[in-house]
């Protein structure tokens, strides 16, 4: 079988599409993947590290306001779907799937111009505005939460199935993990991310966090503070006095391309509250600190974050109120209390859906001709 997966932009289109890319391979042993990006979005960097064959076509975001740039973009837009449909013709995929970003647009809809079995999947509960268009040409759309049925017109065939996570995610094992990541098994491990980009407002308050354990005998940290913040945020510990060098229970990088791994060694997880992310933590059982980005389009992080701390697997911090102080105060509160802690992550394992990938492979078979 020949599968084309496209997505991208940020990790949370990304990943879903490479968990899918892995699920096809084992239950089509055969399957030849072919991943089409930009060369803009972090799918350039991922993909490739994650061993799939990574093509890049041109496309960009279209203002959602009338300007000279859009013009620009248009022509692009005209590009793309030619350099889309050559792939059609030379790939000859059997199969395209689109995990929303707006370089879905010109590959799914040459496939489905073509004929070819196309299927979008969408992680937000809000649907993006390329799946809510691309909906009305392809045949079937996958979605993370019953509530976004409702934005797909009548005509999509929407079929209800979780967010796919990466298999490696389930199944790493946490001894193996800590060893891996040099990381100490007696320690409570704090893992802090800002999403797929990093957060600032995270980097700033995680300062003090960094300030009150380093050198602590209980807790250790693992940090990435994405690819852009990296050196500000050295920078700032450095004018705090703190030499990460002298520090062997604080761990921060740039990005974690071992997810599967932080997530394993994981006890306690801070981090933004896009859809991907919640997925990994729910399917890990992991109790969270969570600071919705609230710029995210119609405040849709909030949502998500509301949702697990509804149900007493997460606690809520809004970003207008973090501090390093409030979010010291809420990891203390939480790790001192070992029964509180087991409790989040029982609640946090209830919300997981370990099937999800499973279901959206159904799904896709169902789309496929008929052997
Ligand atoms: C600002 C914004 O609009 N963000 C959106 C974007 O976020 P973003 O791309 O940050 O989305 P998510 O939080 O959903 O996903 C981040 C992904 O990156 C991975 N990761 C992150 C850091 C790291 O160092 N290593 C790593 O592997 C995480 O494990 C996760 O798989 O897409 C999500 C899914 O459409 C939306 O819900 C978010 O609202």
């Amino acid at each position: 079988m020949r599968a084309i997966l496209t997505g991208g932009g940020t990790g949370g289109h990304i990943y879903p599409a490479l968990a899918i890319a892995r699920g096809l391979q084992n239950r089509f042993p055969d399957t030849e993947i072919l991943y089409v990006g930009t060369n803009r979005g972090l799918e350039a960097d991922i993909v490739p590290k994650a061993n799939f064959p990574f093509q890049a076509i041109t496309v960009s975001g279209l203002e959602r306001k009338l300007s000279l740039a859009n013009l620009k973009v248009l022509w692009q837009a005209w590009q793309g779907c030619r350099e889309a449909a050559r792939i059609m013709k030379t790939f000859k995929p059997d199969v395209v799937i689109g995990t929303g970003g707006y370089v879905c647009g010109p590959v799914v809809m040459a496939a489905a111009r073509r004929g070819i079995p196309t299927l979008i999947h969408e992680q937000n509960a809000l649907p993006g505005i390329t799946n809510r268009l691309l909906s009305r040409f392809v045949d079937q759309v996958a979605v993370t939460f019953e509530d976004s049925v409702k934005y797909f017109s009548g005509k999509a065939k929407v079929v209800v199935t979780g967010l796919p996570v990466r298999p490696e995610i389930m199944q790493t094992d946490r001894t193996k993990a800590l060893t891996s990541l040099n990381l100490h098994g007696e320690k409570l491990t704090l893992l802090v991310f800002g999403g797929s980009l990093g957060a600032r407002r995270i980097n700033q308050a995680m300062v003090e966090v960094v300030k009150r354990y380093a050198n602590d005998q209980k807790v250790q940290v693992l940090h990435a503070t994405g690819q852009l913040g990296y050196q500000e945020f050295l920078h700032e510990l450095a004018n705090n006095g703190i030499v990460l060098d002298k520090y062997v229970n604080i761990i921060v990088k740039p990005y974690l391309y071992n997810m599967h791994e932080a997530l394993a060694a994981a006890d306690l997880v801070i981090s933004r509250a896009g859809a991907a992310t919640l997925a990994e933590l729910t399917v890990s059982g992991l109790p969270s600190v969570l600071i919705p980005y609230p710029y995210a389009s119609e405040n849709h992080q909030e949502h998500n974050a509301r949702a697990l701390a509804d149900r007493g697997a997460a606690v809520l911090i809004k970003d207008a109120d973090l501090t390093g102080g409030k979010l010291v105060e809420t990891v203390e509160n939480i790790i001192n209390d070992p029964n509180r802690l087991e409790k989040m992550s029982r609640d946090s394992q209830k919300m997981g859906r370990p099937g999800a990938l499973h279901d959206i492979i159904k799904s896709v078979e169902q789309i496929l001709p008929r052997q």
